[in-house]
């Protein structure tokens, strides 16, 4: 066998600990599987006085990123330090050294992907991202390779364990927000800033990527619609449920005739589908192609051992093509990189989706009249409409409304016209209901 492969990572957090973790524990395995061994002999963080659960003996430990980088013995860097500066000028100087790098920094690619990539096209290296999207599961082989046949329709996923976590304690305990995204943070789930998890900025990280490999276009993550979780009230989770639906935070992209949707938002699923009985940190990708039909990848989608499992895999990967011709290896975005096409990405009000309504009545006399008129004066069509009794003493009742299909524009310019009513107190609360077939 040939001598082990040098790896440096630059990160000894959550997936950092799980990388050198799976590489001890797997050593043998993962040898029989590679051709040679992987080995860790450096790594960065800024911690490295702690005592570490896994053996640091051969391992030497820095604070100076720039020192495992620019290390001519170091083959691949894996860069798992998070955000993207200092992420980002240590991966382009990997790859000016000459060095792979494998990630798990979706935040860098989806933003500066394009540029890394094409410093990498140029220098005959690889930038592997499989623990970017989806944690564990390999939905970027899955893409890539599996589906190389295939003309993708749609994506949709569960791409966030974060909120997905949160979303599920909340329906199954009652679980207070705050205290769910605590207990998400001490298992290693949560980004250092968790807002990009609960704001839905993550997901959209991600969905920049699956739409990017799925449909052959650019990096885009500045047209990402998005929507977070931290807006749903508990009262929409309990009458999701008593319509038979669940609600999940989903990234959707979808080729349409106009152009391509990219969004994030909470959706209302039946509950009948798999999607919607994905719960806690698993995440769930679902793709429509046309040769294979539709195709599901469920799995965990952070934590360190899940996402270890993706980076591990990587270096795998990186390590059996260290001989191939750079020209021969998969393409970073799934196509060659000068067959990407920048179709146009659609505005959230040119895209159709059923929705849940809940507004809150003042008067009820003829409020249901009203809302009705204005809905049906836009061309929308209700498919279910529940008046909630109210509480005694109280005035004021909830009305819940789901509709059919509509252009979002038109269901703005109702949603607008009924804020208006004297009948209606406050905002009209708008959630998409997920309505892609299967
Ligand atoms: N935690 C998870 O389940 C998942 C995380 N990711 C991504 O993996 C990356 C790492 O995430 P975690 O391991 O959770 O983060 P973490 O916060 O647990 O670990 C970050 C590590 O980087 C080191 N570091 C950061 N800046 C440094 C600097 N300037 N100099 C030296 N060391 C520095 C820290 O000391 C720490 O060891 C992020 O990009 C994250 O988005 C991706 C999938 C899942
Ligand atoms: N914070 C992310 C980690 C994995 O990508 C999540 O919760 O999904
Ligand atoms: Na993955």
């Amino acid at each position: 066998m040939l001598n082990p492969v040098k790896v440096g990572i630059l990160g000894l957090g959550t997936v950092g600990g799980g990388t050198v973790h799976i590489l001890q524990h797997n050593a043998e395995e993962i040898a029989r599987r590679a051709g040679r061994g992987i080995v860790v002999t450096h790594a960065c963080a800024k911690e490295i006085n702690q005592t570490y659960p896994y053996s640091t003996d051969n391992l030497v430990l820095t604070e100076q990123l720039i020192d495992v980088v620019n290390n001519p013995a170091i083959e691949i860097v894996v860069e798992l330090l998070g955000g993207t500066t200092i992420a980002r000028d240590m991966t382009m100087q990997a790859i000016a050294n000459g060095k792979h790098v494998v990630t798990a920094n979706k935040a860098l690619i989806a933003k500066h992907g394009n540029e890394i990539f094409a410093a990498a096209q140029q220098q005959g290296v690889i930038v592997a991202f499989e623990a970017a999207v989806a944690g564990g599961i390999p939905i970027i082989k899955a893409v890539r390779e599996g589906l190389a046949a295939n003309k993708i329709e749609w994506v949709v996923g569960i791409i966030n364990g974060t909120s997905n976590f949160i979303l599920s304690a909340m329906r199954d305990k009652g679980s207070e927000f705050n205290e769910v995204l605590a207990e998400a943070q001490r298992l290693g789930y949560a980004e250092k800033d968790p807002t990009f998890d609960i704001e839905g900025v993550d997901a959209a990280h991600k969905l920049t990527i699956l739409a990017s490999l799925a449909f052959g276009i650019p990096l885009q993550f500045d047209k990402v619609y998005l929507e977070g979780i931290t807006k749903i009230a508990r009262e929409d989770v309990r009458y999701a449920d008593e319509l038979g639906y669940r609600i999940k935070l989903l990234g959707i992209t979808k080729r349409t005739e106009a152009g391509i949707e990219l969004r994030v938002h909470p959706t209302f699923i039946p509950n009948r589908r798999l999607l919607a009985n994905v719960d806690g940190v698993m995440n769930a990708v679902l793709i429509q192609s046309d040769a294979l039909g539709q195709s599901l990848y469920y799995g965990a989608g952070a934590g360190a051992l899940p996402t270890g499992s993706a980076i591990v895999a990587d270096l795998v990967d990186v390590t059996r093509t260290l001989t191939t011709d750079p020209g021969n290896r998969v393409p970073h975005l799934a196509f060659q990189s000068n067959a990407l096409v920048d179709l146009p990405i659609l505005p959230i009000e040119e895209i159709t989706s059923a929705y849940y309504l809940r507004m809150t009545a003042v008067d009820t006399i003829g409020v249901m009249a009203q809302v009705t008129h204005i809905l049906s004066e836009n061309r929308i069509s209700i498919e279910a409409i529940i008046q909630k009794e109210p509480i005694s003493g109280e005035k004021q009742v909830d009305v819940v409304m789901l509709t059919h299909q509509v252009k979002e524009r038109q269901l703005n310019q109702a949603i607008q016209a009924i804020e208006h009513l004297e009948s209606i107190s406050g905002k009209v609360t708008k959630i998409r209901v997920e309505t892609l077939e299967h």
